[in-house]
């Protein structure tokens, strides 16, 4: 699908995962029952691991269950997930079982055909990519590492969640990785499925393009008034372009 060419001058794009560099339906598909499955082993043998123990805080925090045992916090972990909420603790308990699911070989991701193409040329033309997901960062390691096309983590200079950096809806999330990658963010990139996230990436000062896919939850809703792309190599990284412009 071809929706309009667009070049932008930046020195790096960041990349969200679901929707923009790979479907929400095999996250949704094949990760979401790999973890639901594993909610309980977790929950139930790996308690006193620092990570596991304070994601489970943080699951009775935001379920107002301060008393809630592993049987009530598998459940609104399993709520969150029928709701595809991005809720931190939830992408924390996930990245820990995906992670070990990918390094065994039990997982492999899923990249939309015009995506890895696109990211090879633009780090071979010496832009800096960086991923900034609800996924946590761990999951995003895996899921770059394990790849059909391989291990793509080379490509990438830094990886955000809504740990490291905050919610992907508040415009100061984007002031964090700005800062943390050194880069202005008037020289950035942020490409994303979802129009709330682009207009908070907007607020910060950075470039953004919306990036819709038919099939996707998002694409009958749109991305406002954010330059769209249909695909990856409707993009043109140019360091001397109009930036957003459209051709
Ligand atoms: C490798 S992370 C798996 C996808 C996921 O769980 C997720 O929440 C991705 O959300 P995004 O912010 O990338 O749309
Ligand atoms: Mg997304």
């Amino acid at each position: 699908m071809s929706l309009r060419a667009l070049t932008f001058d930046v020195d790096a794009v960041v990349l969200d995962i679901e929707g923009t560099t790979s479907a929400t339906g095999f996250v949704v598909d094949v990760l979401y029952p790999y973890s639901r499955a594993r909610f309980a082993g977790l929950l139930t043998e790996r308690a006193a691991e620092p990570a596991v123990a304070r994601a489970v805080d943080q699951v009775r925090e935001l379920s107002g269950d301060p008393d809630a045992g592993p049987a009530a916090i598998e459940k609104t972990l399993n709520s969150w997930l029928d709701d595809d909420r991005k809720a931190t603790p939830l992408k924390t308990l996930q990245g820990i079982v995906w992670a070990e699911g990918f390094a065994r070989g039990d997982l492999v991701s899923h990249f939309y055909d015009d995506v890895v193409p696109v990211l090879r040329a633009w780090h071979a033309a010496g832009l800096r990519l960086y991923v900034y997901s609800s996924g946590s960062v761990p999951a995003q390691r895996a899921w770059f590492g394990h790849s059909p096309d391989g291990d793509l983590t080379p490509l990438l200079s830094g990886l955000y969640d809504t740990e490291n950096a905050g919610p992907k809806q508040d415009p100061a999330s984007y002031d964090r990785i700005a800062e943390s990658a050194g880069i202005a963010g008037g020289r950035l990139l942020f490409l994303s499925d979802r129009p709330g996230e682009l207009d908070a990436a907007r607020a910060a000062g950075w470039h953004t393009a919306g990036i819709r896919r038919p099939g996707e939850p998002y694409y009958d809703q749109g991305v406002g008034d954010h330059p769209q792309a249909g695909t990856f190599d409707e993009i043109t990284i140019s360091t001397a372009g109009t930036t957003g412009s459209t051709a």
